[in-house]
């Protein structure tokens, strides 16, 4: 996707990968508006984002993603500061297997919605120019996880995304969907889950096994991957410190006869 002068938006923006996003989506051109909870952080990196991208290509908005009329509010803040909608990062995340329904509520239908959102501001149809959506999954929504409630909010993630990024639907909205799963990555997620001990030493052991943590950077590389590929749709991007690799390849039963596979080719 050719970014220059297009407008994203990014929830979970005030720091860690959603930060990193909204970075790399500003070096490519495009206007960003940064979502958040925390006003705070999301002010400060707004102010340092002005400072090196310019001061009418970053805005931030105080949004608590799990808020119906706070989201559908800051979608069309967006649309009213910038003009338009091209591309939304749906990334804000926590992991609370304590406060479960919270971590249901943050990490999966706060996803939906801001999926529904993308359509309706971004899909043809609706007099949007079309546009592309990137929701915010992890590898524990494709693997065996020891925090099943995050887990299974991360695959959610991969099936919505999925089923929203078949191409028949495709002809009529021009809205891509896609996914990115990245491993354990530095950031504050991983300092103080709220998860019990045992959960979290058999995530310290996976970690080891796995090879260890990525940082900010290289989970980046998977969504400049994701906008450079303008052929994926309803794709699933693993990132993790052995590499990247597309999951989902394998035929359904409505093709395995056949033989043939169809792919999520954009169309648009
Ligand atoms: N760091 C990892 O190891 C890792 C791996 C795979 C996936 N992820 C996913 O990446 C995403 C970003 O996480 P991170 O690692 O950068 O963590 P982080 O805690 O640094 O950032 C999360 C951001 O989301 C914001 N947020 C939380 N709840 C919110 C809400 N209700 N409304 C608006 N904003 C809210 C937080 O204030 C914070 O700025 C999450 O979806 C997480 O599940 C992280
Ligand atoms: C194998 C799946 C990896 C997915 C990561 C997931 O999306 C996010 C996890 C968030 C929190 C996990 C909490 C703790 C991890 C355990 C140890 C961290 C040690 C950190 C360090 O050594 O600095």
């Amino acid at each position: 996707m050719q970014l220059s002068g297009k407008v994203a938006l990014v929830t979970g923006a005030a720091q860690g990968l959603g930060k990193g996003c909204a970075e790399a989506i500003l070096e490519r051109g495009a206007k960003v508006a940064l979502l958040d909870t925390n006003e705070s952080a999301g002010q400060e990196t707004a102010a340092d984002f002005a400072l090196k991208y310019g001061a009418d290509r970053c805005t931030f908005i105080l949004c608590d993603v799990t808020a119906k009329d706070q989201l559908e509010g800051a979608f069309q803040k967006v649309v009213d500061h910038f003009g338009g909608l091209d591309l939304v990062v749906n990334n804000a995340g926590i992991l609370n297997e304590v406060q479960w329904e919270k971590c249901i509520d943050v990490n999966l239908v706060s996803v939906v919605r801001g999926c529904h959102l993308g359509l309706r501001y971004m899909g043809k149809q609706n007099g949007g120019n079309g546009g592309l959506i990137i929701n915010m999954s992890s590898v524990a929504g494709l693997y065996a996880f020891p925090s099943p409630v995050y887990a299974t909010t991360k695959a959610g993630v991969v099936g919505l995304t999925r089923s929203l990024g078949m191409d028949y639907k495709l002809g009529r909205d021009c809205v891509r969907v896609n996914a990115l799963c990245p491993s354990f990555t530095t950031t504050a997620i991983l300092a103080d889950p709220e998860v019990p001990e045992d959960q979290y030493q058999h995530m310290k052991d996976m970690l080891e096994r796995g090879g260890g943590l990525m940082q900010i950077p290289d989970v980046v590389k998977g969504l400049a991957k994701l906008l450079d590929e303008d052929d994926k749709n309803g794709a699933v991007l693993e990132v993790t410190v052995q590499g990247m690799k597309y999951h989902g390849d394998e035929s359904g039963p409505w093709d395995r006869e056949s033989g043939t596979h169809q792919p999520n080719l954009c169309i648009a």
